[in-house]
């Protein structure tokens, strides 16, 4: 179980998401975008938007129910990827390297990024934004809503 959690706004995102395509531009040009869904399709929307990419592919693997990690399941392949030359492979993380060393495998020719990425994945990746450490769970705007949250003083446990 994580001991901290980073909540991550749409707004936040968009800007996360801008901030990886400016890394991810000199780089291309590139053939399509490859995303993983299903964390990677909208931060793959916002970056292809960027670096002006019409062609965006999926691959879906499954790695967790929620916070709980199991094994991994590609349930579609990036078939039109080939081997990922000259393609640009999007998630919103890495945490473990699970689920990219997966992807990697399938295209290893391909371009790695991603916009968070804790400690033991990071290794995997290509280009990231934000590092957050390993016991930090991310929020996702898709998985969270605004609500009421008590006072601090009225929220203190006591010690
Ligand atoms: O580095 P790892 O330990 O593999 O974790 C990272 C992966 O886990 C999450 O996907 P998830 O399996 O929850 O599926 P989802 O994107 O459909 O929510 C996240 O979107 C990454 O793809
Ligand atoms: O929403 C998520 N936040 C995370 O920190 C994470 N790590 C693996 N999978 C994840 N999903
Ligand atoms: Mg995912």
């Amino acid at each position: 179980m994580a001991q901290r959690y980073f909540t991550v706004t749409w707004d936040q995102l968009h800007r996360d998401s801008k901030a990886l395509a400016w890394r991810l531009l000199d780089l291309g040009p590139w053939k399509g975008v490859v995303a993983i869904t299903r964390g990677g399709l909208i931060p793959a929307a916002i970056i292809a938007r960027e670096l002006e990419c019409r062609i965006i592919e999926t691959v879906s693997v499954v790695t967790y129910d929620e916070e709980t990690k199991g094994e991994p399941r590609v349930v579609k392949p990036p078939a039109a990827a080939g081997d990922g030359k000259g393609w640009l492979i999007i998630d919103d993380l890495v945490d473990t390297g699970t689920t990219a060393k997966v992807v990697r495998a399938m295209l290893p020719h391909a371009h790695f990024a991603t916009i968070y990425a804790k400690p033991a994945g990071k290794p995997l990746v290509d280009t990231f934004v934000t590092e957050v450490s390993q016991d930090t769970w991310i929020l996702f705007p898709w998985d969270t809503e605004v609500q009421f949250i008590p006072p601090i003083a009225k929220g203190q446990v006591a010690k």
